[in-house]
């Protein structure tokens, strides 16, 4: 049977960087976990679930404080200690859409057990605030929507006129600002909630919930969720596991790179995606010769148009950066040499187009980045919104409780080499990531999902795979296969690995198939001092510590934590052998 609870218009995104911090009271099953949402618009909803007279699910946010995460914070604990409730602090739309998907979810599985044994539930709404245009309408009022709910109680909704009454009236008072939904099943259930806020947590989780129909008939009772966005679907002992995604428009950060090329042509065979531009930084290459290989990219793509925007040639802190030669040949691709390009970079800089595209479409463009993160991380300074208003960023970087690649503590993105040269050398400091700036990406409260090399290097091009793609009908099967044999052999040299790691093509499948991967949320820092420089440690929130840490405090990422390498090999083979 399916519960068609989801009956909504597509709305754009309202975040236009005013942050408004909830307090999220949830218990689901007899747990309650207090919730610091942190979302860029104002406005607040409390839903509540009640079977027979018992509340079984309850959420209310409540517009408590207006102002820092860390004045949040403390609210929020003072909260804690009065209620004995346990706190996440959140400050994504990520996490706050887990909250609801996670009070939902609960929902689903409460719709299921009262198919069987329980005759009445009705979802009531039981607050109301918002402090923009609306003001709520005498149809909003709790005692009205609980009479309303008590009304459909009385009715069988399947076939009755009530039902699309009641879907129908409050949405007259409330024009698009009511989302209503209610079973299309026999069992008298309604769920009502109000505003734009419950709107984005709704629009991010499942249009439709299949509930296995064959209750009690000893077959496994299952819900099976088709999320539609790039969140979360559920949770399995801790870890997250993603849904679907279409991440819409998307600027590439890059350092291409003959990993970054696959990633940027694997983009432009998705038409789904709409490529505002990429921006280019240091890394594989010089960033100027990241800049030079990024408009080839687009030219081999036929896709001159869109705009290169040239990024930072030196990290944060400053320094000559060591180029990857050995790695992606001196000309970053492979030593294959093509022709320069005839397009030329646009006058703005990185971090000057990812805020003025991030603005012109908040909450709507996704980053993919694929280098060190210093263009992230001045963009972030330049605008202190820019991290509540993009609306996720995918980054390859770091090392997750395992082995880095530039040495056993550092992934070559986010960490820094001590060579060990005389002193008052200038080569004394060589450079591959940057650390200062991914510590200050990861802390920003951004929507972030971290692929490590620990999930990457799972996924590889053996020689046999490189055949296939060589002798493929692929469009850029040629271009790509001759740029792979010099990468291949670092890697039989490096690593004794007789193929590639495809580490940015796996990067981009995170992107547009989170669902591909299992997450773990929990706030990383990056080490930027002494020889374990460029080391990500992520506080998995399995401890509550008794003092505060470096890691107190900060926003949750999400880590990939596992991935499914044949699916996510055969994505990245249909779209590199795609005509
Ligand atoms: O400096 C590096 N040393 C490596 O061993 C190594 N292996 C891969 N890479 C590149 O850095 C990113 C992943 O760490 C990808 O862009 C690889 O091409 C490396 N860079």
């Amino acid at each position: 049977m399916a519960y068609d609870l989801l009956n909504l218009e597509p709305l754009k995104p309202v975040a236009e960087g005013i942050r408004t911090a909830g307090l999220l009271m949830v218990e689901i099953a007899g747990h309650k976990a207090l919730v610091v949402v942190v979302v860029p618009v104002t406005c607040a909803v409390a839903v509540k679930l009640s079977v027979g007279n018992d509340v079984v699910v309850e959420c209310v946010t409540f517009v408590a404080v207006m102002g820092s995460l860390s004045e949040v914070y403390m609210k929020g604990k003072a909260m804690e200690a009065s209620l004995e409730m346990q706190m996440t602090t959140t400050a994504d739309w990520g996490t706050a859409n887990f909250v609801m998907c996670l009070a939902l979810e609960s929902l689903q599985y409460l719709l299921w057990a009262v198919e069987e044994m329980i005759e009445q539930v009705s979802v009531d709404v039981v607050a109301f605030e918002n402090s923009k245009a609306l003001k709520p309408s005498p149809l909003a009022s709790p005692a009205h929507l609980s009479n309303h709910n008590k009304r459909r109680r009385n009715t069988s909704p399947a076939t009755d006129q009530s039902q699309q009454e009641f879907r129908n009236s409050p949405k007259t008072a409330f024009g698009d600002q009511l989302i209503s939904a209610s079973s299309t099943s026999s069992s008298p259930i309604s769920f009502t909630c109000l505003h734009k806020y419950s709107y984005h947590c709704l629009s991010e989780i499942p249009r439709e919930i299949v509930v296995d129909d064959a209750v009690g008939s000893g077959t496994e009772n299952h819900v099976i969720m088709d999320g539609t966005a790039n969140n979360y679907h559920g949770e399995r002992d801790g870890v997250l596991v993603g849904s679907t995604a279409n991440p819409g428009k998307l600027i590439i950060d890059t350092d291409p790179g003959i990993d970054d090329t696959m990633a940027i042509l694997m983009a432009f065979q998705s038409p789904e995606l709409e490529i505002l531009g990429l921006t280019t930084i240091f890394g594989n290459v010089s960033t100027e010769d990241a800049t030079r290989n990024a408009l080839l990219l687009c030219e081999i793509a036929g896709r001159p148009d869109v705009p290169v925007a040239e990024g930072s040639p030196e990290p944060l802190k400053g320094g000559i950066p060591r180029v990857a030669d050995f790695i992606h040949g001196s000309d970053g691709l492979g030593n294959t040499f093509l022709s320069p390009p005839k397009a030329k970079k646009i006058d703005k800089s990185a971090s000057e187009f990812l805020v003025d595209k991030v603005s012109e479409y908040p909450g709507e463009v996704s980053i993919l980045a694929l280098g060190p993160l210093t263009n992230l991380a001045l963009a972030i300074k330049r605008d202190s919104s820019f991290a509540s208003k993009v609306k996720r960023i995918v980054i390859l970087g770091g090392a997750f409780f395992a082995l880095g690649n530039v040495n056993p503590a550092a992934e070559a993105n986010v960490s820094s080499v001590f060579s060990l040269q005389k002193k008052g050398d200038s080569k004394a400091f060589e450079i591959y990531g940057d650390p200062e700036a991914a510590d200050l990406v990861f802390t920003s409260g951004a929507n972030i999902t971290v692929v490590g090399i620990n999930i990457t290097t799972q996924v590889k091009f053996t020689d046999e795979d490189l055949l296939e793609l060589r002798q493929s009908k692929g469009k850029y099967a040629q271009i790509l296969s001759d740029m792979c044999k010099f990468y291949r052999d670092w890697h039989v040299q490096s690593d004794g690995v007789y193929g590639i790691f495809l580490h940015d093509p796996v990067s981009f499948v995170a992107l547009v198939r989170p669902d591909l991967f299992t997450y773990k949320k929990g706030v990383v820092r990056v080490e930027t001092q002494g020889i374990c420089v460029g080391h990500t440690l992520m506080d998995q929130g399995l401890k509550r510590w008794n003092t505060s840490n470096p890691w107190s405090g900060y926003s949750s990422v999400a880590i990939a934590w596992s991935v499914d390498v044949d699916e996510v090999l055969n994505y990245v083979r249909q779209l590199l052998m795609k005509q």
